[in-house]
């Protein structure tokens, strides 16, 4: 379980978190959605321990991020964090690199040598598996990125946007089914962030609606539809994200059916 409690972050004195807060049960998959800039990304580096919230507090099965030295070591063998732009050596090759962090994440050798084969078949990278990350392409480094966290095994995935990053199709199918297979049969915990309506109703247990560093929303996406008093998703979301868009356009849609009623 993770629980975020009253959150806030600032850059210099400009608050970008406000008061978050929420809780993540184990075994859910949950996505932090809004708008550009509110603060997606701030969050979740502080759920991943790279940024640290100036008040409150976010505990991972009970301990404290950021609290004690045995505490935030007990919570980085146990989550896998990655950022939308994650750094990735150039000067080894894609099968080493996963190796590496299979090691670091203490998995077993000869477990690590057959998960890695079992990844870079999922993601088509076989034929790269030997060759310099500084030779793949964006999407396949992209693809390598998302292996890194899985060979990791742990009961914690953090990913911003990893259906972003020059991905295609394939690679998003495999990311989405795995992640919600690892969620629903493993339970894993997940929380990503990622701006596409169509994968957080096919994904998302819960949805985290930012604006403007504040939580206006974490509903289930049929509680989001019911807030918003949408029938899509991608609506209600629009709705609660960008009030005054969805009010614009019921306004245009008004006004034009009022003209045209006159001109009968
Ligand atoms: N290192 C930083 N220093 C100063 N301001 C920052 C820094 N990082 C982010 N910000 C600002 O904080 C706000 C939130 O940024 P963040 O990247 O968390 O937003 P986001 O919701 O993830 O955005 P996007 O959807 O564009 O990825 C933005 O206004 C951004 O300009």
């Amino acid at each position: 379980m993770i629980r975020v409690d009253s959150v806030w972050h600032h850059y210099g004195i400009r608050p970008v978190l406000k008061d978050v807060s929420f809780t993540v049960e184990t075994g859910e998959l949950v996505v932090i959605l809004g708008p550009n800039g509110t603060g997606k990304s701030t969050l979740l580096g502080c759920l991943g321990g790279i940024l640290s919230p100036i008040r409150g507090s976010i505990a991972f099965h009970g301990v404290n991020r950021r609290e004690s030295v045995e505490g935030e070591r007990e919570i980085r063998k146990r989550v896998a964090y990655l950022p939308d732009d994650a750094w990735m050596p150039r000067d080894v090759t894609g099968r080493e690199y996963l190796i590496a962090i299979g090691r670091l994440y203490g998995v077993d050798d000869f477990r690590a040598f057959e998960h890695v084969n079992r990844l870079l078949a999922l993601f088509h990278l076989g034929t790269k598996q030997d060759a310099l990350i500084g030779g793949y392409s964006t999407g396949q480094r992209k693809k390598l990125a998302l292996a890194g966290t899985l060979i990791a095994e742990t009961p914690y995935l953090l990913l911003d946007e990893p259906f972003s990053g020059g991905l295609d199709p394939a690679g998003i199918q495999a990311v989405k089914k795995v992640l919600k297979k690892l969620a629903d049969d493993q339970g894993i915990t997940v929380v990503i962030t990622t701006p596409v309506p169509e994968i957080i109703e096919e994904l998302a247990d819960r949805v985290v609606v930012l604006r403007d560093g504040s939580v206006v929303a974490y509903e289930t996406p049929a509680g989001i539809k019911q807030l918003a008093g949408e029938s899509r998703l991608d609506d209600a979301l629009t709705r609660l994200m960008y009030p005054e868009t969805m009010d614009g356009i019921d306004q245009y849609m008004r006004d034009e059916h009022s003209e045209q009623g006159e001109s009968r």
